[in-house]
Formats: C-alpha cells, sequence, structure tokens
C-alpha cells in the first residue's frame, strides 16, 4: 500500500522524519491506509510556507469573485468524485454510507454558499459624525490560519473552515485528526486540481500533541480554528496566548431534548432516537439528555425501548446498518467507563450498557445503544459529555423546572423543544443558553445559518456569514477631505 502525503507548499511529501501511521476501518479493524506521520518539523515547514504565500500578498490581493470562482469549482469536483469520497469517510469513521452521502451534499453546498459570499463582504460605509470626511470599514483576511479538525465528520469539519478561510484571501494550514485524514487529503488533491496557488492551502498529518500543539503555540500564525473536545480547546486557548492569536473553538456539548406532553409523540419518540443514536452518538449536538415531562415519562420509555432493541449496528457498507461502530478501541473504553460511573451514581440501566454479542460485530469498536432512567442533574453522565450511544432521561413538570434542568451544565452547543404549544417552545427556547435551538425538529445544520456553542461550548461561530467574518480583520478608514492646521501647539 503506497504512503498517502502531505501537502507543503505545492509539493506532496513524506514527513521528515520518514515516520508513517497506519488508518484502520473501526467496524474490523482492516487496514485502510498508511500515510505520513508529520511532527513539529513538518508543521513548521507547513506554517513557513503559509506564512510566505500570505506576505507575498498576491492571493489576498487576488480579486474576491475569481476566489469565489475557484471555491466554486471545488464544490463542482466534490460533487463530481462525492461517491469516492463518501466511501472514504464510511472507511475511515464507520458512519452508514448513507450519512457519508449526506455529508458530501452538505460539504458541496458550504463551497457553493462560501463562493457566493466572497465577492460580497466589502465593507461598509459610515455615517461620520466629523464634516469633510469619508469613513469606511473594511474586511481585510487575517493572514495565516491553522484549521485542526476532529474525527466524527473529518471533510464537514474541515470544509466549515476551508471554505470561509479562502473566500476571505487567508492561507492555511491544516490537520484533520490522525485517525481520520483520508478525505482531507483527497480534498487537498481537488483544490489542487482546480488551480489554487500553490503555497496557499498547505496539510500537515500527525497527532494533535506534536503537529496540533506546534500549530498552536507557532508565532506565525494569526488566527487558529479549532473543533474538538473541550479540554483540547483549553490547551489551544493556552498557547494561542503565546502571540495573542485569535481563536476560533467549536467544542463538545451535553444537549437538553426537552419533550413536553402536549407534542406530536410518536414523532418525538423517533426523533429521540434519531437526536442521541445517529453516528452512534458521536456527534457534538446528539440529543444526549432526554427530559420529559413526567406524566408521559413512562409511555415515552417504554416507546423508545422498544425501538432501540431493533437498531441494527452493523458494517456502514451494509445496506441493512443503522447504526456503525464507535471510532476506536479506546473511546469504546471511555463509553464503558461512563455507563460504570452511571450506575453507580445510581441511574437505572434498562437498556444496553454492554458490547453486542453478534459474532459478525465483534472485530470492530460497537457498543449497544443504551438508556438511563432516573437520572439527575447532579451525576457526571449528565452534566460530561460521553459521546457515544448513550441516552440519559430525566422527568420535569414545569415549564420553570425544564429551562433550569437544561441550562445546568457548563455546555450551550445545542438542544431541542417539542410541543405543539408553540408560544411555549418559543418562550422555553429563548430560555435556553444555547448556539441552536429546534422546535419540533432535531439536528438540522445548514451552510446559510451560524453554528456555535454559549458558555464552555466554544468560542466564535461557523457557517453564515458570521463563519466568513471569524476570517477577516476589521479596519476602519477615515479620510480627511480637507486637512487643515490644528494649531494645538503653539
Ligand atoms: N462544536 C462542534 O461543532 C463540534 C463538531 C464536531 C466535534 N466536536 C467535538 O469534538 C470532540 C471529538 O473530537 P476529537 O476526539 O477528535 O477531539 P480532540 O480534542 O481529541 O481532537 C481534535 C483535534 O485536535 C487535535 N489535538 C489534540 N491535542 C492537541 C493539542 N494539544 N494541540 C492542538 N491540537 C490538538 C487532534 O489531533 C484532532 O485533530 C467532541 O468533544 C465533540 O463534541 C465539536
Ligand atoms: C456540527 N455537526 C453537527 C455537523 C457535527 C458535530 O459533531
Amino acid at each position: 500500500m503506497s504512503i498517502q502525503k502531505m501537502h507543503i507548499d505545492g509539493s506532496w511529501i513524506e514527513a521528515k522524519s520518514q515516520a508513517t501511521r497506519k488508518i484502520i476501518n473501526p467496524s474490523n479493524q482492516e487496514l485502510i491506509a498508511t500515510v505520513a506521520e508529520g511532527n513539529e518539523e513538518d508543521a513548521v515547514l507547513a506554517i513557513r510556507a503559509a506564512r510566505k504565500t500570505f506576505d507575498q500578498g498576491s492571493w489576498a490581493s487576488t480579486p474576491a469573485n475569481l476566489r469565489g470562482k475557484l471555491i466554486y469549482k471545488i464544490a463542482e469536483l466534490i460533487e463530481r468524485d462525492k461517491s469516492e469520497l463518501a466511501h472514504l469517510e464510511t472507511l475511515d469513521t464507520g458512519k452508514t454510507l448513507i450519512e457519508s452521502k449526506g455529508d458530501m451534499e452538505d460539504i458541496a453546498e458550504v463551497f457553493r454558499y462560501f463562493a457566493g459570499l466572497a465577492d460580497k463582504n466589502a465593507g461598509e460605509m459610515i455615517e461620520s459624525p466629523i464634516p469633510n470626511s469619508i469613513s469606511k470599514v473594511v474586511r481585510e483576511p487575517i493572514g495565516v490560519c491553522a484549521l485542526i479538525m476532529p474525527w466524527n465528520y473529518p471533510l464537514l469539519q474541515a470544509a466549515w473552515k476551508i471554505a470561509p478561510a479562502l473566500a476571505a484571501g487567508n492561507t492555511i494550514v491544516m490537520k484533520p485528526s490522525e485517525i481520520t485524514p483520508l478525505t482531507t487529503i483527497k480534498i487537498t488533491e481537488l483544490i489542487e486540481e482546480v488551480g489554487v496557488p500553490k503555497g496557499v492551502v498547505n496539510l500537515v498529518l500527525g497527532a494533535g500533541s506534536t503537529v496540533g500543539q506546534a500549530m498552536a503555540d507557532s508565532q506565525l500564525v494569526d488566527f487558529i480554528s479549532f473543533t474538538g473536545g473541550i479540554e483540547t480547546g483549553k490547551k489551544i486557548m493556552c498557547a494561542a496566548s503565546g502571540n495573542v492569536k485569535k481563536i476560533a473553538l467549536e467544542l463538545g456539548g451535553k444537549n437538553p431534548n426537552i419533550v413536553f406532553a402536549d407534542s406530536d409523540l410518536d414523532v418525538a419518540v423517533d426523533q429521540a432516537l434519531n437526536a442521541v443514536y445517529f453516528h452512534a452518538g458521536q456527534v457534538c449536538s446528539a440529543g444526549a439528555r432526554l427530559l420529559v415531562e413526567d406524566r408521559i415519562h413512562d409511555w415515552f420509555v417504554e416507546q423508545l425501548v422498544k425501538r432501540v432493541k431493533r437498531i441494527k449496528l452493523g458494517n456502514g457498507f451494509d445496506q441493512d446498518t443503522e447504526s456503525g461502530p464507535m471510532i476506536s478501541a479506546e473511546h469504546r473504553l471511555k463509553v464503558e467507563e461512563y455507563v460504570a460511573i452511571g450506575k453507580k451514581e445510581g441511574a437505572k440501566l434498562i437498556i444496553g450498557g454492554e458490547r453486542p454479542k453478534d459474532p459478525a460485530l465483534q472485530n470492530g469498536f460497537f457498543y449497544l445503544p443504551t438508556i438511563f432512567t432516573e437520572c439527575t442533574s447532579n451525576m457526571r453522565i449528565i452534566q460530561e459529555e460521553i459521546f457515544g450511544p448513550v441516552l440519559t432521561v430525566e422527568r420535569f413538570s414545569s415549564e420553570e423546572e425544564v429551562i433550569k434542568l437544561a441550562n445546568d451544565t457548563i455546555y450551550g452547543l445545542a438542544g431541542a423543544v417539542w410541543s405543539n404549544d408553540l408560544a411555549k417552545a418559543e418562550r422555553v427556547a429563548s430560555q435556553l443558553r444555547m448556539g441552536t435551538v429546534w422546535i419540533n425538529d432535531y439536528h438540522p445544520y445548514f451552510a446559510q445559518a451560524p453554528w456555535g456553542g454559549y458558555k464552555q461550548s466554544g468560542i466564535g461561530r461557523e457557517l453564515g456569514k458570521s463563519g466568513l467574518d471569524e476570517y477577516t480583520e476589521t479596519k476602519h478608514i477615515y479620510q480627511n477631505t480637507k486637512p487643515e492646521p490644528m494649531n494645538w501647539f503653539k
């Protein structure tokens, strides 16, 4: 199997140390690729290339509509190669092929959206309060952007960063998760194919503790956009202080899915399953915390259990698979530890809580969909992100109580409210301290709407117009049209 390489200053290269990493399919642990394993030295080379290219200036001064056209062409190549990309994403993450195909549609749309926005962010004229003056605000690229991505949506999370960074005229150094690099390598090929100039997009492969940390530490990087876990986010924030680089952090969540008794209950049951078990719960916005109104609690849980028993785990390429594996052996262990904690804390395990016994699943990192009831908000399984197929259920009996419960974590990424009383649903939504709230739905996100977290779920926003603004500096240019001496100093 040939070694897949990094892309630095327009060349495809192996790691300076010649190190490599084996990439495995989490559904069966088969070897799917061998990739270059960079370290700090390679990160520095890539950062220097991005710095030199930015400072030389031709990319930032390329007319925004031409940058937009190139970004649009990337979207077209994603459409052209979407089957191959989806195949790679399923191999790498274990998610079902249908999910990966959906991701590729979303990714192409993100490139189209930012392509369209590229030449519509010139800035604005200001009504200057000073006579004989012109005041305008312009948006300029920040400079060298370091983009660090997680493993759960490898290319989608990369796309949310690459497209706006290029639209705004920055140069970039990107690092996918070391365990899921394949689609990011492939999109770098597509970016090269459309003719983005060399040095604008650089790809370094390797671990977070080496490559990622070097990117966060570098004095040559102006902005770091990170998606991943809260503890890594804190390290990046500390490192960024070294040269006061700007940061955007998209971190974890512990997202409440609130069901009132007056909702359309069959839909709410169905969507509660989707909210938490989609991609085996490895979704930042997973509805892992179900809050159910007391008087429907027992019926609701009964319906969930009936459906959970039927969830079909398997290889993402099998047509009847509904949910794939955990990403790695380590991650499954973490989920198992949380299940043990939940039992110790007194939550009632009513289904799952173990690995599947199906012989066909023994080589993958599978874990059964799990439900805990009798949960209370002081429990760690309520407060901490498990990031697996584990649903916790809490009861509530009033609007005030559920708002308090839902907000009672350090996170603030997303949440949902189910009710046919839309005034009530709106009242509750307005009180939730979260970046996204869905009413009578769960999970929709799209290029046009901003995404990000309140509280410790993050800093900044991706997607939408604010997702482009993150990649710009704001400059006020003031012109005196009738300069005269002030005669302040005699
Ligand atoms: N808010 C969102 O939109 C969003 C989206 C997807 C995932 N997530 C979060 O991501 C997490 C899961 O992803 P993960 O396990 O890959 O997260 P992680 O924090 O372990 O790793 C994310 C990335 O950071 C790198 N990294 C690790 N240590 C680093 C360091 N010291 N310096 C710089 N980079 C470093 C990793 O190599 C990887 O590329 C979950 O918490 C999930 O909620 C959030
Ligand atoms: C942001 N999102 C929902 C696509 C992936 C979160 O893990």
